[in-house]
Order: structure tokens, then C-alpha cells, then sequence
């Protein structure tokens, strides 16, 4: 059944509410069947005063782990990898428990503890204290094996990003290439994704961005986060794209453009999360309140929410953005730019 149209009236009532509630600036662009529907509110330069626009590059943050996926899934489609496999085959000794295989870890059930949760106890000090560090694959996997796995493979969903850095140890394995390369050769080229770069371990972002202010823990102060290396997300979360870029991803995942169909049907293999979500392999699904289901990721780097979901089809996607985090009313808020996209 086809969608109703976007609710563009209560999407902009939601940008200027988060806008309200801390955030600088914040977009949204919905592309429909070809058709762009762009709206932005607020700057994206403190500073100078510069207004956001849609088509500013930002820090992605962990929808990189659909990319990630999909570069993985790629390589199950031409036999290199297997999905029940355990990842001590590929990586040996690696892990502690051999059980834990690539399905596990791309559904967030293998167990490995997330090392963000050490990094970022504190949000602002532990910003400060990694923005400028370049982490090897091996320091971000000691810092999560330093802590007991949190689940028996495959037992439960327990989001971790330590599973997509096994998840970019296993693409620089078996492409024996970086996975910089992995995403230009197997995505953004093919799908001439131009503001899509894997600037890692850079600390800038190239071309025209909208910085990132985050949220100081316990006095909301705003800290300007645009420049870090982003190097303790990596293949879990450092891309840099835009709302279009990162639509037309989601529209071609969708339609079959980027994985066989077989390898589709197991990205949307689901494992409840709650009520309303669920997740596939380096992809979530949100129930929304009109009964539509919309598949895709959420991200948040410092000082960028992002939210990018399409429908099952493919024909309509949006991303929506804020150029702040660690402020849970702006998320609460800008949540809701789904349900004025896909339910109108
Ligand atoms: C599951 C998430 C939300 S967290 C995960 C990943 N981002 C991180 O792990 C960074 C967390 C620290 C961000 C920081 N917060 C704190 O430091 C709080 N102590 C802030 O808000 O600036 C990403 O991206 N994922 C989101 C996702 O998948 O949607």
C-alpha cells in the first residue's frame, strides 16, 4: 500500500522543538520515489552563524554499521565468508568463546562487552580524553575483552559496538585490503555516493559540514565535538555522508542493489530489541504507530543524532539530523521526524 505523504507541517514543528530543547541546528530530507523533500532549521556554525543545510556533511556515527554489513554480506555472496562461522575461524584466537560466530556479532548477540561504556562513563571528560587518539582494532578489542562477556553467544540482544570493529577486523581479513577501500570499491563508487568518505584517522571532516556541539553531563554547556578522529568507532561508526548520500544507500540496500537477495533476507532475520524495534544484521527496524515498518540505523557521534530509515520497498527514505548529542530530549524529539515522514 502506498504511503501517505509526509507530514511536513509537523516535521518542521519537530526540527523547531529540537531547536528549542539545545540543538543548534537540525535537517531533515526525505527523498520519495525521486521525488527530495529537504527541510532544515537553526545553524550549523555556532560561530559564524552559518544556517544548516540538508546538504551538509555530518558524522554518521553508527549507521556506518549497515555499511559494515553490507560490505560483509557482499563477501558471504561471494563465498569468502560464512555467516555461522565462528570468527575465531577467520580471526584466530581472537575471541574468547569459539561459539561466537559473524552472525552473532553482526545481530549484536555475540556477548562482547561494548568499550564505549568504559570511554564514555563520563561523557564530556572521555570525549576529551580520545578525540585526538588513533586506536588500533587490537586496543579498542583489548579495552571490551578486559571485561567478561555480557551474554551466552547468541542467547540475547545486547548492542555493543565492540562487534563492529570484529566486524571490520573480519573485512580487513578477508579483502586484505582497509575497509576505507572496502566502502569506496563496494559502495560509495558503485552507487556514486560523493559525500561518503571513510576519513579515518583524520580529525576533520572535507568539503561543507555542520559542526557538532555535544552536551555537557550535568551543566547542558555545549562543546564544540566537530573535530575528532572518531577513531574509537572506526567501522563501528566514523563515516562522514549526508542526508542524500546516505538515502540513496537505504533506497539501493533495499531494492537489491547492493547484496543478492538471499543475503537481504538474512539482514532482515530480526531479534526483538523491544515492543517496537528490533534488529537484523547491522540494521534496525522501528514499528511506527500507523502500522509502517521502517528499516535502517540511528547514530550518534559527539555533537551528531542522526536518524536514517527507508521503507521496505526502498521508495522512501529519510535522514534526519541534529547537530547535538548527549541531550535525551532532543533524541525523544527528533524520533519522531519517522512518524512525520512515513506516517504522515
Ligand atoms: C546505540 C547508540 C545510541 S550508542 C552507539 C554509537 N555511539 C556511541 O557508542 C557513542 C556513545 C557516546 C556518545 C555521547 N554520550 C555519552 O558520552 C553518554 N555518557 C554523546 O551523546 O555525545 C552509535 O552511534 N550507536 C547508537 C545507535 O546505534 O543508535
Amino acid at each position: 500500500a502506498a504511503l501517505a505523504p509526509p507530514d511536513t507541517t509537523e516535521l518542521r514543528k519537530v526540527l523547531r522543538t529540537a531547536l528549542s530543547q539545545g540543538a543548534p541546528g537540525a535537517f531533515a530530507r526525505i527523498d520519495d520515489n525521486g521525488t527530495a523533500l529537504q527541510l532544515a532549521a537553526g545553524v550549523a556554525d555556532r560561530g559564524t552563524g552559518r544556517a544548516i543545510a540538508t546538504g551538509d556533511r555530518i558524522r554518521i556515527g553508527s549507521v556506518t554499521k549497515t555499511f559494515s554489513a553490507v560490505v560483509l554480506l557482499q563477501l558471504v555472496d561471494e563465498g569468502r565468508i560464512k555467516l555461522d562461522t565462528p570468527v575465531n575461524t577467520y580471526l584466530p584466537g581472537l575471541l574468547p568463546d569459539k561459539r561466537i560466530t559473524v552472525r552473532h556479532v553482526l545481530s549484536h548477540r555475540s556477548g562482547l562487552y561494548d568499550y564505549a561504556g568504559t570511554l564514555f562513563a563520563r561523557a564530556v571528560p572521555g570525549f576529551e580524553n580520545v578525540r585526538n587518539k588513533v586506536f588500533t582494532y587490537r586496543q579498542l578489542m583489548d579495552l571490551s575483552l578486559a571485561e567478561p562477556l555480557t551474554n551466552k553467544p547468541g542467547a540475547v540482544y545486547s548492542y555493543s559496538n565492540t562487534n563492529f570493529i570484529v566486524a571490520g577486523m573480519l573485512i580487513e581479513k578477508i579483502t586484505k585490503k582497509s575497509v576505507a577501500t572496502a566502502y569506496q570499491d563496494r559502495i560509495t563508487k558503485p552507487l556514486k555516493l560523493a559525500d561518503t568518505h571513510y576519513v579515518h584517522p583524520r580529525n576533520t571532516i572535507p568539503g561543507t559540514y555542520s559542526r557538532g556541539y555535544m552536551t555537557a553531563d550535568s551543566t547542558g554547556r555545549k562543546i564544540d565535538s566537530t573535530r575528532q578522529t572518531a577513531s574509537w568507532a572506526q567501522s563501528a561508526g566514523a563515516l562522514v555522508s549526508s542526508a542524500k548520500d546516505v538515502n540513496k544507500f537505504l533506497t539501493a540496500l533495499m531494492k537489491g542493489k547492493l547484496t543478492s537477495s538471499a543475503q537481504l533476507k538474512q539482514m532482515v532475520r530480526w531479534t526483538p530489541v523491544n515492543s517496537t524495534q528490533a534488529y537484523g544484521l547491522g540494521l534496525r527496524r522501528r514499528d511506527l504507530s500507523c502500522g509502517i515498518s521502517v528499516y535502517g540505523h540511528t547514530g550518534t557521534v559527539q555533537g551528531y543524532y542522526t536518524w536514517a530509515f527507508t521503507s521496505k520497498d526502498g521508495r522512501r527514505s529519510l535522514t534526519s539530523f541534529a547537530n547535538t548529542s548527549n541531550n535525551g530530549t532532543v533524541y525523544a524529539t527528533m524520533n519522531r521526524t519517522l512518524e512525520s515522514a512515513f506516517c504522515g
